[in-house]
Protein backbone atom coordinates (compact mmCIF):
# COMPACT_ATOMS: atom_id res chain seq x y z
CA UNK A 1 0.00 0.00 0.00
CA UNK A 2 1.21 3.64 -0.92
CA UNK A 3 1.67 5.73 1.79
CA UNK A 4 -0.64 8.43 2.41
CA UNK A 5 0.78 12.02 1.75
CA UNK A 6 0.01 14.42 3.99
CA UNK A 7 1.02 18.09 3.62
CA UNK A 8 2.68 19.60 6.24
CA UNK A 9 1.68 23.59 5.71
CA UNK A 10 -1.58 22.48 5.67
CA UNK A 11 -4.43 24.41 7.45
CA UNK A 12 -2.77 24.96 10.85
CA UNK A 13 0.41 23.98 9.53
CA UNK A 14 2.07 22.44 12.81
CA UNK A 15 2.86 19.78 15.15
CA UNK A 16 -0.72 18.09 16.05
CA UNK A 17 -1.20 17.56 12.03
CA UNK A 18 2.25 14.99 12.83
CA UNK A 19 1.17 13.58 15.97
CA UNK A 20 -2.78 12.91 14.82
CA UNK A 21 -1.30 11.38 11.90
CA UNK A 22 1.33 9.01 13.51
CA UNK A 23 -1.45 8.50 15.77
CA UNK A 24 -4.10 6.32 13.33
CA UNK A 25 -1.30 5.07 11.38
CA UNK A 26 0.35 2.98 14.07
CA UNK A 27 -3.19 2.08 15.07
CA UNK A 28 -4.45 1.43 11.22
CA UNK A 29 -1.26 0.44 9.71
CA UNK A 30 -1.96 2.65 7.05
CA UNK A 31 2.09 3.98 5.96
CA UNK A 32 2.07 7.87 6.20
CA UNK A 33 4.14 10.45 4.69
CA UNK A 34 4.75 14.08 5.91
CA UNK A 35 6.39 16.61 3.74
CA UNK A 36 7.32 19.78 4.76
CA UNK A 37 6.86 18.99 8.70
CA UNK A 38 5.77 22.23 10.83
CA UNK A 39 5.97 24.34 7.83
CA UNK A 40 3.99 26.92 8.94
CA UNK A 41 6.34 27.40 11.94
CA UNK A 42 8.89 30.10 12.44
CA UNK A 43 12.58 29.30 13.02
CA UNK A 44 12.20 26.82 9.62
CA UNK A 45 9.62 24.10 10.83
CA UNK A 46 10.78 20.26 11.44
CA UNK A 47 10.60 18.36 14.08
CA UNK A 48 11.71 19.52 17.47
CA UNK A 49 12.38 17.03 20.37
CA UNK A 50 8.51 16.79 21.51
CA UNK A 51 7.94 16.02 17.75
CA UNK A 52 10.68 13.27 17.67
CA UNK A 53 9.57 11.79 20.47
CA UNK A 54 6.10 10.61 19.43
CA UNK A 55 7.85 9.65 16.44
CA UNK A 56 10.43 7.40 17.95
CA UNK A 57 7.90 6.01 20.32
CA UNK A 58 5.17 5.23 17.88
CA UNK A 59 7.60 3.78 15.33
CA UNK A 60 8.66 1.33 18.06
CA UNK A 61 5.24 0.14 19.52
CA UNK A 62 3.89 -0.23 15.76
CA UNK A 63 7.66 -1.95 14.78
CA UNK A 64 7.31 0.76 12.37
CA UNK A 65 10.12 1.30 9.78
CA UNK A 66 10.63 5.26 9.60
CA UNK A 67 12.55 6.64 7.34
CA UNK A 68 13.62 11.09 8.01
CA UNK A 69 13.70 10.59 11.08
CA UNK A 70 16.20 13.22 13.38
CA UNK A 71 15.42 16.76 14.90
CA UNK A 72 14.23 19.23 12.45
CA UNK A 73 13.86 16.84 9.95
CA UNK A 74 11.05 18.29 7.32
CA UNK A 75 9.90 14.98 5.98
CA UNK A 76 8.98 11.54 7.25
CA UNK A 77 7.78 8.43 6.08
CA UNK A 78 6.08 6.22 8.31
CA UNK A 79 5.49 2.60 7.69
CA UNK A 80 3.96 0.55 10.15
CA UNK A 81 4.22 -3.38 10.40
CA UNK A 82 1.15 -4.60 9.25
CA UNK A 83 1.70 -8.22 10.36
CA UNK A 84 3.13 -6.50 13.73
CA UNK A 85 1.15 -8.68 15.99
CA UNK A 86 3.39 -8.95 18.95
CA UNK A 87 6.15 -6.41 19.01
CA UNK A 88 6.93 -8.01 22.47
CA UNK A 89 9.25 -10.52 21.35
CA UNK A 90 11.93 -7.85 21.22
CA UNK A 91 12.83 -7.13 24.45
CA UNK A 92 10.24 -7.66 26.55
CA UNK A 93 9.06 -9.76 29.72
CA UNK A 94 5.50 -10.31 29.87
CA UNK A 95 3.66 -9.07 32.70
CA UNK A 96 -0.13 -9.85 33.49
CA UNK A 97 -0.34 -6.63 35.94
CA UNK A 98 0.39 -3.08 35.16
CA UNK A 99 2.35 -2.99 31.83
CA UNK A 100 4.87 0.50 32.47
CA UNK A 101 6.37 2.70 29.37
CA UNK A 102 9.10 5.15 30.19
CA UNK A 103 9.41 8.47 27.73
CA UNK A 104 12.32 10.91 28.51
CA UNK A 105 12.91 13.93 27.25
CA UNK A 106 16.01 15.53 28.15
CA UNK A 107 14.46 19.30 27.19
CA UNK A 108 11.27 20.66 28.77
CA UNK A 109 9.32 19.60 25.71
CA UNK A 110 5.61 19.39 26.75
CA UNK A 111 4.89 16.45 28.02
CA UNK A 112 1.22 16.94 27.32
CA UNK A 113 1.61 16.84 23.81
CA UNK A 114 3.61 13.98 23.62
CA UNK A 115 0.90 12.12 25.64
CA UNK A 116 -1.41 13.74 23.03
CA UNK A 117 0.37 11.77 20.38
CA UNK A 118 0.60 8.25 22.07
CA UNK A 119 -2.88 8.31 24.02
CA UNK A 120 -4.93 7.23 21.04
CA UNK A 121 -2.42 4.16 20.57
CA UNK A 122 -2.74 3.27 24.03
CA UNK A 123 -6.34 3.56 24.55
CA UNK A 124 -6.93 1.40 21.65
CA UNK A 125 -3.78 -0.68 22.26
CA UNK A 126 -6.45 -4.11 22.95
CA UNK A 127 -4.34 -4.26 26.27
CA UNK A 128 -6.02 -6.11 29.11
CA UNK A 129 -4.27 -4.68 31.90
CA UNK A 130 -3.84 -1.18 32.58
CA UNK A 131 -0.66 0.87 31.43
CA UNK A 132 1.12 3.35 33.51
CA UNK A 133 2.96 5.86 31.38
CA UNK A 134 5.91 7.62 33.02
CA UNK A 135 6.87 11.07 30.99
CA UNK A 136 9.40 13.76 32.10
CA UNK A 137 9.89 17.10 30.30
CA UNK A 138 7.71 19.86 30.38
CA UNK A 139 4.57 19.98 32.59
CA UNK A 140 3.92 24.23 32.00
CA UNK A 141 4.67 25.27 28.48
CA UNK A 142 3.39 28.24 26.07
CA UNK A 143 1.17 26.85 23.38
CA UNK A 144 0.08 23.22 24.56
CA UNK A 145 -1.94 21.86 27.38
CA UNK A 146 -0.66 21.98 30.80
CA UNK A 147 -0.96 19.01 33.21
CA UNK A 148 -3.14 20.87 35.04
CA UNK A 149 -6.00 21.21 32.20
CA UNK A 150 -4.77 17.61 31.26
CA UNK A 151 -5.65 16.87 35.21
CA UNK A 152 -8.65 19.01 35.29
CA UNK A 153 -10.36 19.00 31.99
CA UNK A 154 -9.10 16.79 29.03
CA UNK A 155 -9.30 13.69 31.28
CA UNK A 156 -12.39 13.86 32.79
CA UNK A 157 -14.15 15.04 29.70
CA UNK A 158 -12.16 11.89 27.98
CA UNK A 159 -14.42 9.91 31.16
CA UNK A 160 -17.29 11.75 29.65
CA UNK A 161 -17.41 10.56 26.19
CA UNK A 162 -16.88 7.10 27.12
CA UNK A 163 -13.26 6.57 27.79
CA UNK A 164 -12.25 3.99 30.63
CA UNK A 165 -10.55 6.74 33.71
CA UNK A 166 -7.44 7.55 33.40
CA UNK A 167 -5.51 8.83 36.34
CA UNK A 168 -2.68 11.11 36.31
CA UNK A 169 -0.23 11.80 38.60
CA UNK A 170 2.56 14.97 38.95
CA UNK A 171 5.97 13.94 40.01
CA UNK A 172 7.65 16.93 39.39
CA UNK A 173 7.26 20.06 37.34
CA UNK A 174 8.73 21.10 34.42
CA UNK A 175 8.89 24.68 33.03
CA UNK A 176 9.49 26.42 29.82
CA UNK A 177 9.49 29.74 31.62
CA UNK A 178 11.81 31.52 34.40
CA UNK A 179 14.52 29.00 34.29
CA UNK A 180 13.54 26.05 32.28
CA UNK A 181 13.32 23.08 34.14
CA UNK A 182 12.48 19.10 34.08
CA UNK A 183 9.56 17.97 35.42
CA UNK A 184 7.81 13.82 35.57
CA UNK A 185 4.05 13.04 35.68
CA UNK A 186 2.55 9.47 35.21
CA UNK A 187 -0.90 8.66 33.88
CA UNK A 188 -2.60 5.17 34.66
CA UNK A 189 -4.56 4.15 31.34
CA UNK A 190 -7.57 1.24 31.12
CA UNK A 191 -7.62 0.93 27.55
CA UNK A 192 -10.62 -0.26 25.77
CA UNK A 193 -11.11 -4.43 26.29
CA UNK A 194 -9.52 -5.87 23.42
CA UNK A 195 -12.34 -7.01 20.33
CA UNK A 196 -14.60 -3.55 21.37
CA UNK A 197 -14.89 0.01 20.39
CA UNK A 198 -15.68 3.06 21.65
CA UNK A 199 -19.50 4.06 21.18
CA UNK A 200 -20.55 6.92 19.73
CA UNK A 201 -20.90 9.63 22.33
CA UNK A 202 -22.76 12.88 22.24
CA UNK A 203 -21.33 16.37 24.06
CA UNK A 204 -24.71 18.35 22.50
CA UNK A 205 -26.40 19.67 25.58
CA UNK A 206 -23.69 21.53 28.19
CA UNK A 207 -26.27 22.28 30.98
CA UNK A 208 -25.89 25.84 33.03
CA UNK A 209 -22.18 27.15 34.94
CA UNK A 210 -22.12 26.17 38.11
CA UNK A 211 -19.10 26.41 39.22
CA UNK A 212 -15.53 27.91 38.89
CA UNK A 213 -11.98 26.68 39.90
CA UNK A 214 -8.82 28.71 40.09
CA UNK A 215 -5.13 27.04 40.02
CA UNK A 216 -2.48 29.21 40.24
CA UNK A 217 1.02 28.59 40.12
CA UNK A 218 3.09 31.61 41.47
CA UNK A 219 5.75 32.83 43.89
CA UNK A 220 4.89 32.02 47.10
CA UNK A 221 5.37 36.11 48.50
CA UNK A 222 2.22 36.86 45.89
CA UNK A 223 -0.81 34.22 47.08
CA UNK A 224 -2.36 36.34 49.05
CA UNK A 225 -2.35 39.23 46.38
CA UNK A 226 -3.33 37.09 43.54
CA UNK A 227 -6.01 35.21 45.76
CA UNK A 228 -7.51 38.89 46.24
CA UNK A 229 -7.70 40.08 43.02
CA UNK A 230 -9.39 36.54 41.90
CA UNK A 231 -12.13 37.11 44.28
CA UNK A 232 -13.01 40.86 43.60
CA UNK A 233 -12.31 39.73 39.54
CA UNK A 234 -15.06 36.84 40.24
CA UNK A 235 -17.51 39.08 41.79
CA UNK A 236 -17.36 41.43 39.38
CA UNK A 237 -18.30 38.42 36.47
CA UNK A 238 -20.32 36.55 38.51
CA UNK A 239 -23.63 37.56 35.72
CA UNK A 240 -21.59 36.73 32.94
CA UNK A 241 -20.71 33.34 34.28
CA UNK A 242 -23.81 31.89 35.76
CA UNK A 243 -26.56 34.31 34.05
CA UNK A 244 -29.37 36.19 35.15
CA UNK A 245 -29.89 34.10 37.71
CA UNK A 246 -26.70 34.41 38.97
CA UNK A 247 -25.57 30.87 41.01
CA UNK A 248 -25.72 32.13 45.13
CA UNK A 249 -23.60 29.03 46.33
CA UNK A 250 -21.08 29.93 48.76
CA UNK A 251 -19.29 27.02 47.29
CA UNK A 252 -19.11 28.14 43.32
CA UNK A 253 -15.53 29.54 43.16
CA UNK A 254 -12.44 27.69 44.76
CA UNK A 255 -8.83 28.58 43.82
CA UNK A 256 -6.12 26.63 45.00
CA UNK A 257 -2.62 27.64 44.96
CA UNK A 258 0.90 26.13 44.58
CA UNK A 259 4.31 28.22 44.67
CA UNK A 260 5.89 28.09 41.35
CA UNK A 261 9.62 28.20 42.78
CA UNK A 262 10.61 31.07 40.37
CA UNK A 263 10.01 34.99 40.63
CA UNK A 264 9.07 34.53 36.89
CA UNK A 265 6.54 31.95 36.41
CA UNK A 266 3.26 32.85 36.89
CA UNK A 267 0.36 30.70 35.97
CA UNK A 268 -3.42 30.79 35.71
CA UNK A 269 -6.07 28.34 35.27
CA UNK A 270 -9.95 28.76 35.64
CA UNK A 271 -12.08 25.73 34.91
CA UNK A 272 -15.80 26.24 34.39
CA UNK A 273 -17.98 23.08 35.43
CA UNK A 274 -21.47 22.70 34.16
CA UNK A 275 -24.23 20.63 35.67
CA UNK A 276 -23.92 18.35 32.63
CA UNK A 277 -20.31 17.54 34.27
CA UNK A 278 -18.66 19.09 31.16
CA UNK A 279 -15.35 21.29 31.86
CA UNK A 280 -14.49 24.50 30.00
CA UNK A 281 -11.22 26.48 30.27
CA UNK A 282 -8.59 28.73 29.56
CA UNK A 283 -5.00 29.58 31.23
CA UNK A 284 -2.23 31.52 30.72
CA UNK A 285 1.34 30.88 31.03
CA UNK A 286 2.85 34.27 31.26
CA UNK A 287 4.76 34.73 28.58
CA UNK A 288 5.79 38.79 28.50
CA UNK A 289 8.50 40.72 30.19
CA UNK A 290 8.51 40.75 34.57
CA UNK A 291 9.64 44.16 35.20
CA UNK A 292 10.70 44.10 38.94
CA UNK A 293 8.15 46.07 41.30
CA UNK A 294 5.71 45.44 38.93
CA UNK A 295 4.56 42.01 40.05
CA UNK A 296 0.72 43.42 40.61
CA UNK A 297 0.28 44.69 37.34
CA UNK A 298 1.56 40.86 35.57
CA UNK A 299 -1.86 39.79 38.58
CA UNK A 300 -3.86 41.79 37.09
CA UNK A 301 -3.42 41.43 33.75
CA UNK A 302 -3.61 37.70 33.98
CA UNK A 303 -6.53 37.89 36.28
CA UNK A 304 -8.34 39.90 33.62
CA UNK A 305 -7.41 38.13 30.36
CA UNK A 306 -8.12 34.72 31.44
CA UNK A 307 -11.34 35.76 33.04
CA UNK A 308 -12.35 37.28 29.74
CA UNK A 309 -11.35 34.46 27.74
CA UNK A 310 -13.03 32.11 30.27
CA UNK A 311 -16.28 34.17 29.65
CA UNK A 312 -15.85 34.11 26.25
CA UNK A 313 -15.96 30.69 26.13
CA UNK A 314 -19.14 30.47 28.49
CA UNK A 315 -21.18 32.20 25.83
CA UNK A 316 -20.51 30.43 22.87
CA UNK A 317 -22.28 28.03 24.08
CA UNK A 318 -20.64 24.75 23.20
CA UNK A 319 -19.85 22.05 25.46
CA UNK A 320 -15.90 22.32 24.96
CA UNK A 321 -13.41 24.98 24.93
CA UNK A 322 -11.28 25.57 21.69
CA UNK A 323 -8.59 23.82 22.83
CA UNK A 324 -10.49 20.39 23.64
CA UNK A 325 -12.62 20.49 20.84
CA UNK A 326 -9.24 19.49 18.57
CA UNK A 327 -8.12 16.99 20.37
CA UNK A 328 -11.39 14.83 20.49
CA UNK A 329 -11.49 14.79 16.89
CA UNK A 330 -9.32 11.97 16.85
CA UNK A 331 -11.96 10.16 19.30
CA UNK A 332 -14.55 11.04 17.14
CA UNK A 333 -13.21 9.55 13.99
CA UNK A 334 -12.18 6.50 16.12
CA UNK A 335 -15.37 5.93 17.78
CA UNK A 336 -18.43 3.74 16.47
CA UNK A 337 -21.16 5.37 15.22
CA UNK A 338 -21.94 9.11 15.03
CA UNK A 339 -21.01 11.57 17.01
CA UNK A 340 -20.87 15.14 18.00
CA UNK A 341 -19.13 17.77 19.66
CA UNK A 342 -21.09 20.95 19.91
CA UNK A 343 -18.74 23.86 20.10
CA UNK A 344 -21.53 26.16 19.90
CA UNK A 345 -21.22 29.57 18.05
CA UNK A 346 -17.63 29.75 17.49
CA UNK A 347 -16.40 28.68 14.57
CA UNK A 348 -13.83 25.37 14.68
CA UNK A 349 -10.24 26.64 15.49
CA UNK A 350 -7.79 26.02 12.76
CA UNK A 351 -6.18 23.57 15.04
CA UNK A 352 -9.61 21.57 14.66
CA UNK A 353 -10.10 21.82 10.74
CA UNK A 354 -6.67 20.84 10.90
CA UNK A 355 -7.36 17.61 12.89
CA UNK A 356 -10.82 17.64 10.58
CA UNK A 357 -8.24 17.19 7.13
CA UNK A 358 -6.06 14.64 8.64
CA UNK A 359 -9.06 12.23 10.02
CA UNK A 360 -10.66 12.60 6.59
CA UNK A 361 -7.16 11.77 4.92
CA UNK A 362 -6.74 8.70 7.18
CA UNK A 363 -9.90 7.07 7.49
CA UNK A 364 -12.27 8.91 5.23
CA UNK A 365 -14.68 10.66 8.16
CA UNK A 366 -16.00 14.05 7.20
CA UNK A 367 -16.93 16.45 10.38
CA UNK A 368 -20.19 18.27 9.20
CA UNK A 369 -20.62 21.61 10.20
CA UNK A 370 -22.51 20.71 13.27
CA UNK A 371 -19.07 18.89 14.95
CA UNK A 372 -20.89 15.94 14.01
CA UNK A 373 -19.11 13.00 12.22
CA UNK A 374 -19.39 9.05 11.06
CA UNK A 375 -16.58 7.18 13.16
CA UNK A 376 -15.03 4.20 11.74
CA UNK A 377 -15.71 2.38 14.75
CA UNK A 378 -12.23 1.13 15.04
CA UNK A 379 -12.03 -2.25 17.51
CA UNK A 380 -9.38 -1.80 20.11
CA UNK A 381 -6.20 -4.71 19.85
CA UNK A 382 -7.14 -4.82 16.28
CA UNK A 383 -7.77 -2.41 13.20
CA UNK A 384 -9.47 -1.26 10.48
CA UNK A 385 -7.68 1.09 7.65
CA UNK A 386 -9.17 3.25 5.11
CA UNK A 387 -10.36 0.44 3.16
CA UNK A 388 -12.97 -1.28 6.13
CA UNK A 389 -10.45 -4.43 6.06
CA UNK A 390 -9.02 -5.76 9.27
CA UNK A 391 -5.04 -5.56 9.28
CA UNK A 392 -3.82 -7.22 12.52
CA UNK A 393 -5.39 -8.35 15.94
CA UNK A 394 -2.31 -7.54 18.06
CA UNK A 395 -2.31 -8.32 21.29
CA UNK A 396 -0.12 -5.25 22.45
CA UNK A 397 -0.06 -5.44 26.15
CA UNK A 398 2.85 -7.57 25.30
CA UNK A 399 4.12 -5.12 22.83
CA UNK A 400 3.73 -2.14 25.33
CA UNK A 401 5.55 -3.64 28.67
CA UNK A 402 8.44 -1.70 29.43
CA UNK A 403 8.19 -0.09 26.15
CA UNK A 404 11.17 2.92 26.68
CA UNK A 405 12.42 5.20 24.49
N1 LIG B 1 -3.63 26.75 26.57
C1 LIG B 1 -3.93 25.54 26.09
N2 LIG B 1 -4.73 24.71 26.79
C2 LIG B 1 -5.05 23.49 26.31
N3 LIG B 1 -4.61 23.01 25.13
C3 LIG B 1 -3.81 23.80 24.40
C4 LIG B 1 -3.44 25.10 24.84
N4 LIG B 1 -2.64 25.66 23.90
C5 LIG B 1 -2.52 24.75 22.91
N5 LIG B 1 -3.23 23.62 23.21
C6 LIG B 1 -3.34 22.39 22.40
O1 LIG B 1 -2.03 22.00 22.05
C7 LIG B 1 -1.99 21.52 20.71
C8 LIG B 1 -0.98 22.40 19.98
O2 LIG B 1 -0.75 21.94 18.70
P1 LIG B 1 0.38 22.64 17.79
O3 LIG B 1 0.38 21.97 16.48
O4 LIG B 1 0.20 24.12 17.78
O5 LIG B 1 1.62 22.38 18.71
P2 LIG B 1 3.08 21.90 18.62
O6 LIG B 1 3.26 20.46 18.42
O7 LIG B 1 3.78 22.53 19.79
O8 LIG B 1 3.58 22.47 17.30
P3 LIG B 1 4.14 23.77 16.90
O9 LIG B 1 5.43 24.03 17.67
O10 LIG B 1 4.30 23.37 15.55
O11 LIG B 1 3.08 24.79 17.20
C9 LIG B 1 -3.40 21.60 20.18
O12 LIG B 1 -4.03 20.35 20.36
C10 LIG B 1 -4.07 22.64 21.09
O13 LIG B 1 -5.45 22.44 21.28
Amino acid sequence: MPPIHLEGTTLEGGGQLLRIALGLSSLTKIPIQITNIRGKRSGGGGLKAQHLTSVQWLGKASNARVSGVGLKSKEITFTPDPYCLTIERRKLEVSASTAHILINQNTPGSISLVFQAILPYLIFSGSNSPIQVRISGGTNVSNSPSYDYVQQVLLPMLSCIGIPPITSELHSRGWSTGSTRLGTTSYTITPLPSGSSLPAFQLAQRGEIRHVKATILAPKACESHFRDELEVMFNKRRTAIFGDQGNENETEFDVSFEPSGHDKRFYLLLVATTSTGYKLARDWLYDHGIRTGKIDTVISKMAKKVFADLIAEIEHGGCVDEYLRDQLVVFQALAKGRSRVSGGKLAPSLHAETAHWVVNMLLGVELDDDGGCEGVGFVAGQGVGKDGIEKTEADMVKALDHLEV
